[in-house]
């Protein structure tokens, strides 16, 4: 791979991307991103993926699946422009994200904040007598437990992480009766840290049991990585958000209202917090991250309260203007997993020259909040078929059978006439 300069700033504007061909933008791309001819090609070659490489990453390898990578632009958070890889099948998430981006630069773009990468892990701890006897005995023992787990990873070690603290907590009245659950709070530095974590919650296992005099069952994280938070923000102009038919103040006021019935609804919550997702997992994935995990930390923490709400809040600030915030936990590295092994996830992390796991939960929150912004904006006003169709029609052209140039012609067609159906485009086609 070239060996880059991660600190020559990305030009994340990029005029007329949209009208490009795919090597063109790629082209761009690599010139506003400073990436050589080299690291392109991990983005568009043909074996990408070389066979033995994913035959190493899992079971039973046959072959590869090929996903739509795309590039979000105009991002700009906490000053620093980015370009975002983005792998999904939908269409409208990558062309929403740079749009909401591009509003958002009008006042600066995004602001954003990850706390300190720590996970937990759990330690389950079954048939003990004296629950609280055994959390007093644990809590009394913390220090050398916190010794013994950071006995084996120095390089973890020697980079800062490590284990931190101990907590633990008791169910009186489980079903299969009282339950004492040691938590390891673990700082994993620029992994994901699973893998790190279980390995330290497997090592005290036996410590554990000879405190407590219990018997000690399950011992793997918690994907609720709640101490492992990120938090984004965009403060807006309602000029900014005025359209040909509402004025940005109308507009505002809609997604203030749209938002509202994400937090007292369930039923809306899961629709509007997909539409954060949409922005979230195409980064996770474009990086080798697990995106299984973030979904279930996202949607954990989302009902935390006992109530399903939304991660984002749209409201209005005394000084008039519109304040968008997202917070959520982000358990994303930029080691371990696949992050090395593939080589199009090492590629999409030099294009976003993150420095760090917080600098890239950073990055995807704010992806998640121009997300979401992009949804409750025409949601709340035009509604979201015009926009989304426009580019589904596409994939409608191709699925009624059009080929080569005559996709855009028949998708165009499609978006014009505000039929968007496999029936019209084969009609149009001439197969019907
Ligand atoms: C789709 C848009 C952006 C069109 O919006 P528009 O007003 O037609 O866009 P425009 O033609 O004026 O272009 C404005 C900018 O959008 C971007 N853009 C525009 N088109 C393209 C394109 N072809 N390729 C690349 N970029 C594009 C691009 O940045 C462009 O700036 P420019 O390049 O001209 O300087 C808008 O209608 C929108 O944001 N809609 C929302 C789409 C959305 O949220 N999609 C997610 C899928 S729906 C879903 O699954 C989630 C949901 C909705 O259920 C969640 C929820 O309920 O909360
Ligand atoms: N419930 C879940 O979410 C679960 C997820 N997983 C999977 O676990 C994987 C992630 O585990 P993870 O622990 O991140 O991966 P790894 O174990 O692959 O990598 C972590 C290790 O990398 C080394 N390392 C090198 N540089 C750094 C650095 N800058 N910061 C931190 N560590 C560094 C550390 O020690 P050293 O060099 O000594 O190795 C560390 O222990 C993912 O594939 C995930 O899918 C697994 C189980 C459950």
């Amino acid at each position: 791979m070239d060996s880059l300069p991660t600190n020559k700033p990305v030009r994340s504007h990029i005029i007329n991307m949209r009208h490009m061909e795919p090597a063109e933008r790629l082209a761009a791309v690599c010139t506003a991103a400073h990436l050589g001819q080299q690291e392109g090609a991990f983005f568009s070659g043909e074996g990408v993926l070389p066979l033995h490489i994913a035959n190493g990453m899992i079971e039973n390898v046959i072959g590869k699946f090929e996903l739509p990578l795309g590039i979000a632009t105009n991002f700009i958070v906490n000053g620093k422009e980015y370009l975002v890889p983005m792998v999904v099948e939908e269409p409208s998430v990558v062309a929403a994200a740079s749009y909401m981006a591009k509003l958002a630069a009008q006042g600066g773009g995004f602001s954003a904040r990850a706390e300190q990468p720590i996970m937990r892990a759990q330690i389950q701890v079954l048939g003990v007598t004296d629950p609280f006897g055994a959390k007093q005995r644990l809590l009394e023992h913390k220090e050398s437990l916190i010794e013994k787990a950071n006995s084996r990873d120095k390089v973890l070690i020697d980079l800062g992480g490590g284990c931190k603290d101990v907590e633990v907590h008791i169910f009186e009245n489980s079903p299969v009766g009282p339950m004492v659950v040691m938590h390891i709070l673990v700082d994993v530095r620029d992994a994901m840290g699973a893998n790190t974590v279980n390995t330290m919650a497997e090592m005290l296992a036996p410590d554990v049991e000879r405190i407590t005099g219990g018997k000690v069952r399950l011992r793997i994280l918690s994907n609720l990585a709640d101490l492992r938070i990120v938090r984004a923000k965009v403060e807006l102009e309602p000029s900014v958000m005025d359209t040909k038919m509402y004025s940005g103040a109308d507009v505002c006021r809609g997604m203030v209202e749209a938002c509202a019935l994400a937090i007292v609804d369930p039923y809306r919550a899961a629709t509007h917090n997909k539409g954060i997702m949409n922005g979230i997992d195409p980064v996770v994935v474009a990086t080798g991250n697990d995106w299984r995990a973030i979904e279930a930390g996202a949607h954990a923490y989302a009902a935390r309260n006992g109530h399903y709400t939304s991660l984002t809040r749209w409201e209005m600030a005394a000084n008039g203007k519109m304040v968008g915030t997202i917070e959520l936990p982000m358990a994303l590295g930029l080691v371990g997993g696949a992050t090395k092994t593939h080589p199009a996830a090492q590629a999409a992390l030099r294009l976003l020259k993150v420095s760090s796991a917080s600098e890239l939960s950073e990055v995807v929150a704010t992806v998640g909040l121009a997300q979401n912004m992009a949804a409750i904006r025409a949601l709340a006003t035009e509604g979201i078929q015009r926009g989304h169709m426009t580019l589904h029609a596409r994939n409608i052209a191709i699925t009624a059978g059009a080929s080569g140039p005559d996709i855009d012609r028949i998708a165009k067609a499609l978006a014009d006439s505000g039929d968007v159906s496999v029936t019209h485009a084969k009609r149009l086609i001439g197969k019907d």
